[in-house]
């Protein structure tokens, strides 16, 4: 198979920049490359395809235009989508809109049962990151083990390597979040959250084989020093 071509990623745009031409019939994905909720809606609209129809509009969070609140998004955040003359946020009802609203693989099955699954699961991501998030403080191995377990076990439910069986959002509501706690979990508390969950594992290397998520994916040293500064005050 061919190497899949690399999408050529715009510059940020920061408080020097112009807006672009708001509501002009474009759509455009307000987003950061930094950002792993901005990363859900982003592997989204690459897996299905949509690098025409959904341009990415990179802003820099650290040195924010301020056309961006005022004129866009007042919640001054990223992801937000500019669709129909109107702006959509928060990154788990945006990969549910792009799904619903846009051509392409359909990212969520059919099957009640996998449907229901699917919401528990997305309701959970908080929850998740939540319980991850605190055990930085605590007793992480223990603390983070549950919500790794947590996947394990739902990685378990449906035959296939992925949540639902087949890709769908729900992996790509987690991927972002595991991506990153996977590598600063390792460097700085030497912990391996595939140890002992091989679906876990397996669930990772099959997602680092869709090109939509690999060509999302940040460089792991700034994470590990990006985590390190807001978790651990350094
Ligand atoms: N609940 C939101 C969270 C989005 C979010 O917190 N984005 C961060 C960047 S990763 C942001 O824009 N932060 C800027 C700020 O809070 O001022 C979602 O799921 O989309």
């Amino acid at each position: 198979m061919a190497a899949a071509v690399k999408e050529v990623l715009p510059a940020s745009l920061d408080s020097t920049s112009q807006p672009p031409p708001l509501f002009d019939g474009t759509t455009r994905l307000y987003t950061s490359y930094q950002c792993p909720f901005a990363q859900r809606v982003w592997i989204t609209r690459n897996y299905k395809g949509l690098q025409d129809k959904i341009k990415l509009v990179p802003i820099d969070l650290g040195n924010r235009p301020a056309w961006y609140k005022e004129k866009v998004y007042p919640e001054n955040k990223v992801p937000a989508l500019e669709h129909d003359n109107k702006i959509i946020g928060e990154s788990l009802d945006l990969v549910k809109y792009v799904d619903a609203h846009f051509e392409g693989p359909k990212l969520l099955p059919d099957d009640p049962a996998k449907r229901e699954f699917a919401e528990d699961l997305l309701t959970y991501t908080n929850t998740f990151n939540g319980k991850v998030y605190s055990s930085f403080k605590g007793d992480t191995a223990k603390e983070a083990g549950v919500a790794f377990d947590y996947l394990e076990s739902a990685l378990d439910k449906f035959e296939g390597p992925f949540f639902l069986g087949q890709v769908s959002l729900v992996d790509f509501a987690y991927i972002p979040f595991v991506e990153r706690l996977q590598v600063f979990l390792k460097e700085v508390y030497k912990y391996d959250i595939t140890s002992g969950r091989p679906k876990l594992a397996t669930w990772i290397e099959e997602l680092n084989k869709i090109d939509a998520y690999v060509q999302t994916k940040g460089d792991p040293e700034d994470v590990v020093k990006l985590y390190k500064k807001r978790f651990l005050g350094e």
